[in-house]
C-alpha cells in the first residue's frame, strides 16, 4: 500500500464518509466541520485501503440481512482493546431480550461508550462475540446492521439547514406531518413552535441557540423517524435545565417503548425501570440486575444511587 489516492477516489470517499457520518452520527454540519470531515475522509480513505489489504476483512462483502431482533441480543465474553496490549473490556457478557432496556452505568472511562461502539461495529471485538438471535453481528452487512441501530448521542450536532431538515434526516421521504408527529413524540414540538420561524428555523453552529438537551430532543425525533430495532442512547449530562430534563425523560421513555435499547445513564433516576442495570468498572462488569436487586446487594450501584439522591 503506498497511501496515495486518486482525486476521484478521494472525493467518492468524502461523499460516502459524509453520508455515513450524517446517517450514523447524526451531526449538524457547518462548513468548518465539513472541512474537518473531508480531512477525516482522506485519512479514512487511507485506512480503508489499509483495512482492505488486511487478510481478515472486517466487513463481509455479502453480509446477511438482519431481519430484526426476534428474541435476544447477546454480548458474550467480549474482550476489546483500542491499542495493542491495552485491553479496555475484559470479558463483558450481557444478554438482553427483545424489547428490554439495558442501562450501563459506571465511572468515567469504565468502558460504557466502548460497549456502544462495539454494538454498532464502529470497532470489532478482539475475542468473544456479539450475536443477534444467535448470529454473530459480523455476519450481517454493515450497512444493514447500522440501518437497524438508532443512536442518540449526548450532545448531537445539528447540520446547516432547517429544523425540519434536521429531523427529516431520519427518513428523507418523511412528509411534514410525520416530521411534526416525531417532534411531538420527542417533546420538542412546542419548543419549535415557540420559535418565530418554527420548523423553518435555520440551524447553524454560529447562530445556534439550542441547549444540549434541546438538540438531544431533536435527535430523538430524528431517531423516531428512523424507527430502529436497536436503540443506543447516551443521555445528556450538561446544560440541561429541569424542564428539558423531564422532557428528555418522557421522550426517552416513549422512544424506548417496545424497542431493545442500551442507555448510558448519567442520572440514575432515569433508569429506575430498566430491565437490567449493568455496572462497569475498569472494563469489568461488577454488578448486574434491576434497581431493586442492586439496592439489596448494597454494593457500588447502591452507593452511587444514595449519593445522587442526596445531591439531586
Ligand atoms: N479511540 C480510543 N482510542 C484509545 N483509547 C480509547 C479510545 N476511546 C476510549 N478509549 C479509552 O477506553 C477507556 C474506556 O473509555 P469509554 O469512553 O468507553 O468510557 P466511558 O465509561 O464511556 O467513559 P465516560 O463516562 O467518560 O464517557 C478509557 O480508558 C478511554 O481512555
Amino acid at each position: 500500500m503506498n497511501g496515495t489516492l486518486s482525486t476521484g477516489a478521494a472525493l467518492a470517499l468524502v461523499v460516502v464518509f459524509v453520508n455515513y457520518a450524517q446517517q450514523y452520527y447524526q451531526p449538524i454540519m457547518s462548513l468548518t466541520s465539513l472541512y474537518g470531515m473531508i480531512q477525516l475522509a482522506i485519512t479514512g480513505a487511507r485506512r480503508v485501503d489499509e483495512v482492505r489489504s488486511q487478510p481478515d476483512e472486517i466487513q463481509p462483502k455479502d453480509g446477511k440481512t438482519l431481519p430484526g431482533i426476534k428474541k435476544e441480543l447477546q454480548i458474550d465474553d467480549v474482550h476489546f482493546s483500542y491499542l495493542p496490549g491495552k485491553e479496555i473490556l475484559h470479558g463483558v457478557s450481557i444478554s438482553v431480550h427483545k424489547g428490554e432496556m439495558v442501562a450501563l452505568v459506571g465511572p468515567t472511562g469504565s468502558g460504557k461508550t466502548t460497549v456502544m461502539n462495539l454494538l454498532n461495529r464502529f470497532y470489532d471485538v478482539d475475542s468473544g462475540k456479539i450475536t443477534i438471535d444467535g448470529t454473530d453481528i459480523r455476519e450481517f452487512s454493515l450497512q444493514n446492521l447500522r440501518k437497524n441501530v438508532g443512536i442518540v448521542l449526548q450532545d448531537p450536532q445539528l447540520f446547516s439547514g432547517t429544523i425540519a431538515d434536521n429531523i427529516r434526516f431520519g427518513d428523507p421521504n418523511a412528509n411534514m406531518d410525520q416530521v411534526i408527529d416525531a417532534a411531538k413524540q420527542a417533546n420538542i414540538h412546542d419548543f419549535i413552535m415557540s420559535l418565530p420561524k418554527g420548523y423553518e428555523t435555520e440551524v447553524s453552529d454560529e447562530q445556534s441557540v439550542f441547549s444540549a438537551g434541546q438538540k438531544q430532543l431533536m435527535s430523538i425525533a430524528r431517531t423516531i423517524l428512523t424507527n430502529p430495532q436497536l436503540l443506543i442512547l447516551d443521555e445528556a449530562t450538561s446544560n440541561v435545565d429541569t424542564v428539558t430534563e423531564a422532557n428528555i425523560q418522557a421522550a426517552m421513555d416513549r422512544v424506548i417503548q417496545g424497542r431493545t435499547s442500551f442507555v448510558i445513564a448519567h442520572r440514575l433516576k432515569t433508569i429506575l425501570n430498566a430491565d437490567k442495570i449493568v455496572v462497569l468498572k475498569d472494563g469489568n462488569i461488577i454488578e448486574q440486575g434491576n434497581h431493586e436487586a442492586l439496592l439489596k446487594e448494597n454494593g457500588f450501584y447502591a452507593g452511587l444511587y444514595r449519593n445522587q439522591m442526596v445531591t439531586d
